[in-house]
């Protein structure tokens, strides 16, 4: 666990955060540029230093003001990869990755250089790199230090779109399979849906919100981050079956089943999956002899009237989901607060 209690003076605001930080997963610092971001990280790093307070790594002091502790960053077990990869351009790959590598057996270097899709450029220089290789690079360097927490501050920002996506993946990878807690900033709503668990949304210095994705997804505080008129729910829900046939999951929500795509082989426990309203319809029968697939029993809980349509929020025993209708339809339907109705879900996206 990662705890942090500091105050630090930033400019035109003070930088405040209380926070406990799982030892697992991708935990997202998520806020507009000059939130406060990357200086919250820092102070992890020990690139710079609160004025009040400390913090803890898995019970260990890495800075406590009111004791005089202050350990300096290159003793603080902490990984820490840069929007620009940084590394040694007279080193080859090799040499980066084994400069500053602490406690790995030749299997674990073979098995993160792999994980990475690195093996073939070993010998290589980074000039002769890529972006995303030269970041593949960085991150690697950072796990072979042996870390007990990796910062990746905006890892992605200097790339350009394909070669994003193409490291997003390597990222989603990374973070399912080491077992090392990351503390990732970004300011991308792609990347936080893709990676993080947990999220921690900084507003001029202050701790606004820290949750679940999912939940700070429906929160009133992240409702400005998401496309505007457009609601949309995301969801972990946990896998219940694979159709015999066709390419697709069933997924559990509550004691009914969403069937969406089936985008790979590999047999995962959980899927996170993103339903925007425009793809939801309401019907007050169950809709018979019907080509969609997803149909789902639920009661409206709030009504949100829009310059040009109904936005209709509904729970599924437990879940949240919004429907966009019209005027027109509501009237007609005569749907208030407290109604059932079946949901008719034309699309969703699977996230991973
Ligand atoms: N050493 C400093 N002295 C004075 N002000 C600072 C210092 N470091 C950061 N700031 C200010 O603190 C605020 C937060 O900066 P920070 O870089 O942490 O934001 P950020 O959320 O990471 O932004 P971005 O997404 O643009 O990288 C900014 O207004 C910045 O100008």
């Amino acid at each position: 666990m990662l705890e942090i209690k500091i105050k630090k003076k930033l400019g035109h605001f003070d930088l405040i955060a209380d926070l406990q930080i799982p030892a697992q997963g991708v935990t997202a610092i998520f806020g507009l540029s000059g939130s406060g971001k990357s200086s919250l990280i820092n102070l992890v790093s020990g690139l710079s230093d609160p004025d009040e307070g400390h913090i803890r790594l898995n019970n260990r002091v890495l800075v406590d003001c009111s004791k005089k502790i202050n350990i300096s960053a290159n003793h603080r077990h902490i990984g820490y990869v840069f929007q620009d990869a940084r590394l040694f351009p007279h080193y080859s790959v090799k040499g980066n990755l084994t400069y500053g590598m602490r406690n790995v057996a030749k299997n674990e270097f073979d098995y993160i250089v792999e994980l990475l899709g690195i093996t073939h450029l070993l010998s290589r220089y980074p000039t002769t790199l890529s972006g995303g290789e030269k970041q593949r690079v960085a991150i690697g360097r950072a796990l072979l230090t042996d870390p007990e927490i990796l910062l990746m501050d905006e890892p992605l920002s200097s790339l350009d779109i394909p070669r994003k996506r193409e490291l997003l993946d390597y990222l989603d990878r990374l973070s399912q399979e080491i077992n090392i807690p990351i503390l990732y900033v970004t300011h991308s709503l792609d990347e936080l849906l893709r990676l993080a668990e947990n999220v921690i949304l900084l507003e001029d210095g202050k701790v606004k919100a820290y949750d679940k994705l999912e939940h700070i997804w429906q929160s009133e505080v992240f409702s400005v981050w998401k496309a505007e008129n457009e609601q949309s729910a995301v969801m972990n829900l946990p896998v219940q079956l694979h159709h015999p046939i066709y390419k697709m999951t069933a997924l559990a929500i509550g004691s009914q089943s969403l069937w969406v795509s089936r985008l790979s082989e590999n047999l995962v426990d959980n899927m996170r999956i993103c339903i925007y309203s425009s793809d939801v319809s309401i019907s007050l029968l169950i809709p018979e002899k019907t080509s969609i697939r997803n149909i789902l029993y639920g009661k409206i809980t709030a009504l949100f009237s829009l310059e040009t349509k109904i936005e209709l929020k509904v729970e599924v025993e437990g879940y949240v989901i919004w429907a966009s209708i019209s005027q027109w339809s509501c009237d007609e339907l005569k749907l208030a607060i407290g109604q059932n109705v079946y949901l008719q879900i034309k699309a969703i996206s699977v996230v991973k």
